[in-house]
């Protein structure tokens, strides 16, 4: 009988396994008809992925100057196309595109959280997100007011003497979260510690473990899927504790308004909390409060929701520090149309601000945003002086000034997507920015340490917004 190491040494097999490697290598890498060009590379199953790791700003620059507006890549076992300039602006506006579910392929979040059991989930939510915070935003603007103002009155308090605030970052993201909690489940539950934690730090416990899974996504995305499924299914399951926490929190106050609908009927008016909206929502398609549906809707907010925010804060927050030939203009621009801190600043106040409006949009213009590099190259889109004018690739505060304004996507505004799946946020986001830039303005002279402007941080082709210690100071 012939033995297992003879069949494997066997001269035939040999030639056979050889043949098959080199037929698997020539489809892998032969030019497919009607497709991009795929950019040569060296070593078969690695493809173009230690180019993407070491430099990746470099290395599209240099595909993008060699193989024009749209070329693919081989990474990770699976092909890339990058697409540049007017190609890429009309892929984002087609209706089949979305950062959504491309996204989904490095993080299946969707799946993770269990919303994909519930058809049109992100479609229910869009239509919440465009009546409530778009249509009626100027009845949260009050609230929203507030709460930024408390927020920056305890955490950054009062700066009588220069006061170092370590880490800037970690004091916007609390802020933002419970801004967004007020407005999402209310007053009460908003000043909740444990709700608090939750909406602060959900989306960066996801972002740390999905740093985790980045090997498993080197070998190959679906390797990666599957890896990222198990660690929250089995183990310690993060997202079950933030659920269980959000029904136990929730569950009192759904029990009261039950009781109120039941008692005054149609005389009960309801909360303006978007929670009183996702709980209709539930009776409407459940005929029940569905528990699991109702934190995943909330679960997905507070993802797109508060670290977006927080970090475009940041982010211009740091161009401000470090850009002191900005300051006269910005302040001339909020003692123009805010009022002192007393009376409200109303949604119109906020969209008069024009100077504020470009110069966050430029700020996040020259960040872009997580995932972009490998899908739309967005460093041609930065350095298009057709787009954005002279020197695209500095910093000009004031370059968009009378000009489209941030919330109003286009072709000099990609930050929130494009098309039918544009970021259904945007207005409460660039409001909120905007509020919260506003207050920090007026009330305090803030510098970097050294002067300069903070640096962010590149790592495998996405920024990460450095959050250094900044100087804090009152104004009057
Ligand atoms: C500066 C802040 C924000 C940025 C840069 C941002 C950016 C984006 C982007 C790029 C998309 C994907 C668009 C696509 O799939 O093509 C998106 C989708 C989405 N965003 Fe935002 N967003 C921000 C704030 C918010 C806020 C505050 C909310 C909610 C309160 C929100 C809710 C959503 C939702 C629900 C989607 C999914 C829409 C869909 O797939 O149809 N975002 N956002």
């Amino acid at each position: 009988m012939i033995s297992l190491s003879e069949i494997i040494v066997s001269p035939h097999v040999l030639v056979l396994f050889v043949v098959g490697l080199v037929v698997i290598i020539y489809r892998l890498r032969r030019p497919k008809l009607n497709e991009p060009p795929l950019v040569p590379y060296k070593y078969p199953f690695v493809g173009h992925s230690f180019e993407i790791k070491r430099n990746p700003e470099e290395f599209i620059k240099q595909c993008h100057k060699k193989h024009g507006d749209i070329f693919s890549l081989y990474a990770s076992r699976q092909i890339y196309t990058v697409v540049s300039n007017d190609l890429a602006y009309e892929m984002l506006r087609s209706s089949d595109f979305s950062f959504r579910s491309a996204s989904d392929q490095r993080f299946p979040f969707y799946d993770i959280i269990g919303s994909t059991l519930y058809p049109d989930f992100t479609d229910n939510i869009s239509a919440m997100l465009m009546d409530r915070l778009y249509r009626h935003l100027g009845d949260y603007q009050p609230r929203i007011y507030r709460e930024l103002q408390n927020g920056i009155d305890q955490l950054i308090g009062d700066c009588k003497e220069t006061k170092v605030i370590e880490n800037p970052g970690h004091i916007i993201r609390t802020i933002i979260a419970r801004t967004v909690a007020n407005v999402i489940v209310g007053e009460t539950l908003c000043r909740d510690p444990e709700v608090v934690e939750t909406f602060a730090t959900f989306a960066t416990m996801l972002v740390q473990n999905r740093k985790l899974s980045n090997f498993a996504y080197f070998i190959h995305p679906s390797l990666h899927r599957k890896y990222v499924k198990l660690i929250f299914k089995y183990g310690d399951n993060p997202v079950q504790k933030h659920k269980d926490l959000l029904i136990r929190k929730l569950k009192p106050i759904f029990e009261k308004h039950q009781r109120d609908m039941q008692q005054h009927g149609n005389e009960w008016k309801c909360s303006d909390d978007l929670i009183q909206r996702i709980i209709n929502h539930s009776l409407e398609l459940f005929d029940e409060i569905q528990y699991d549906y109702i934190t995943c809707y909330l679960l997905t907010l507070i993802l797109a929701g508060i670290h977006t925010v927080s970090t475009s804060i940041l982010n211009a927050l740091n161009d401000f520090a470090g850009r002191p030939e900005y300051w006269k203009d910005l302040r001339e621009e909020q003692e123009s149309i805010a009022g002192d801190f007393e009376s409200d600043l109303s949604v119109k106040q906020i969209n008069e601000m024009k100077k504020l409006d470009s110069f966050i949009k430029e700020s996040i213009r020259l960040v872009g945003h997580v995932c972009r590099l490998v899908f739309v190259n967005h460093l041609a889109y930065v350095s298009n002086p057709s787009l954005h004018g002279d020197n695209p690739e500095t910093f000009s505060g004031f370059r968009y000034v009378d000009k489209d304004p941030f919330a109003m996507v286009g072709r000099t505004s990609i930050a929130f997507g494009l098309g039918k799946h544009a970021c259904p946020g945007r207005w409460f986001a660039v409001n909120n920015i905007k509020t919260a830039m506003s207050i920090l303005i007026r009330k305090y002279e803030i510098s970097s340490l050294d002067g300069k402007r903070p640096k962010n941080i590149s790592a495998h082709g996405s920024i990460i917004i450095a959050s250094v210690p900044l100087k804090f100071k009152n104004r009057k």
